[in-house]
């Protein structure tokens, strides 16, 4: 057993996820759960549920966020840090504010979250902070003392989040054919977002105004580079690689975040490109915006143009990326304290703020916020 962990101040962790639905009856709750008072088109709404029902109306975000607490809790005990794991979800069963209820009937009272988005934006970060506070009001309605809650840190440049996805992009270049690998292009992908969104995302002084992508943007450069640095080290080829994007919703004249994925796959193939490895860097799990997007509608576009391509898997239940976890909890834990801690990050951003500052990855309109200073 290692030396018990000092978790001071906090008394809980709060798993702060998606959710997904679990069976065909919960598809179209679950989509309007997500989609309430956000104006995306009926029709995108039809298309994603069908994406649903093509795995059974399972989302396989749920098991992936058990086996993450799973992997979690088992990190804390090994390693001596005595801290409970709850989970919660913004969009189904387990909901946030349930779970929120229990840890505060059993006497929690400062809450760290891990929030299952590894990046800053409104959908990535503000909105799980405006869930956090909408839970806290209906606890407050109940009459239930309030906990503080706090959110750690934007971990994508944490050498537990990137060292696990660097290796799942060497593992997929192994799974294609011996003669186009070293051929191979990488596209890294992640979420789209509107442009404007992502231009606002992050701290004030990280927005954009022209469509550059804020801070979401660039942290997703500074981790893609990262690993495109770390697989030319480890192989010895030095591979063409580009961000791009997938998973657009929202209506056609709103401009979003592109390249699209499938878009890239076509321009590459018409370069020549002898095969692509998909590399979803955006997303924790390997959940349905990666196995219907990436390995259903990408992975038929290749077969469409002839085109080679596999898929890095994501960090899921990797157990480095449960001790990042756990060395961000202490970080965090000791910095609370006052104390001065070492703060681990790859790449060339450093470490991200511990609390989002004024005006940090705003909403169109505002709406209160916790774990943040607005
Ligand atoms: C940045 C980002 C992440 C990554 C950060 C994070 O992980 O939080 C993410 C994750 C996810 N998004 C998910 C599912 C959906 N997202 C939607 C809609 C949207 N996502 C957006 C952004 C993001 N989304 C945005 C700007 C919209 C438009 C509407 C709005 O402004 O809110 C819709 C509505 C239908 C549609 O796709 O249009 C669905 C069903 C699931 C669950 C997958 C599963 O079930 O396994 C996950 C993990
Ligand atoms: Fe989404």
């Amino acid at each position: 057993m290692a030396d018990q962990q000092d978790p001071r101040p906090y008394d809980a962790l709060l798993l702060l996820s998606f959710g997904g639905p679990e069976g065909p009856d919960d598809v179209v709750p679950f989509l309007e759960n997500v989609t309430r008072g956000r104006g995306i088109p009926r029709e995108r709404l039809k298309e994603v549920g069908q994406h649903y029902f093509l795995f059974g109306g399972v989302s396989p975000i749920n098991a992936q966020n058990r086996a993450l607490l799973d992997a979690l809790r088992k990190d804390f005990a090994e390693n001596g840090l005595d801290l409970p794991v709850h989970w919660g979800n913004r969009n189904w069963a387990p909901y946030l504010t349930d779970t929120l209820r229990t840890m505060v009937d059993e006497g929690h009272r400062r809450i760290l979250t891990l929030a299952t988005s590894a990046y800053a934006s409104y959908s990535g970060c503000r909105q799980y902070r405006e869930n956090l506070a909408d839970a806290l009001a209906a606890l407050e309605a109940e009459g239930r003392p309030l906990p503080r809650i706090d959110k750690l840190r934007h971990y994508f440049n944490h050498p537990g989040f990137i060292r696990p996805m660097t290796d799942a992009v060497l593992a997929a270049l192994d799974e294609l054919p011996a003669e186009v690998r070293d051929g191979a292009h990488i596209a890294f992908t992640t979420h789209s977002i509107p442009t404007a969104a992502a231009d606002t995302s992050g701290p004030v002084e990280a927005h954009t105004t022209d469509g550059e992508g804020g801070a979401y943007v660039a942290q997703h450069l500074d981790v893609a580079a990262v690993i495109a640095d770390a697989v030319r080290e480890a192989t010895g080829v030095d591979r063409p690689w580009r961000l791009v994007y997938q998973s657009r919703s929202g209506a056609p004249h709103i401009p979003w975040l592109e390249p699209d994925i499938c878009d890239h796959l076509e321009e590459l193939h018409a370069q020549g490109a002898p095969a692509v490895v998909m590399a979803p860097i955006g997303f924790v799990s390997d959940h349905m915006e990666v196995k219907y997007d990436l390995d259903t509608e990408a992975a038929a576009k290749a077969a469409e143009l002839g085109l080679p391509v596999s898929r890095a898997g994501t960090v899921g239940a990797d157990p480095r990326f449960a001790a990042a976890v756990r060395e961000l909890v202490l970080e965090r834990a000791a910095i609370e304290r006052g104390e001065a801690v070492e703060r681990c990050a790859l790449g060339a951003l450093g470490p991200s703020h511990d609390v989002c500052p004024v005006g940090c990855c705003p909403a169109r309109s505002p709406r209160p916020a916790a774990a943040g200073l607005d």
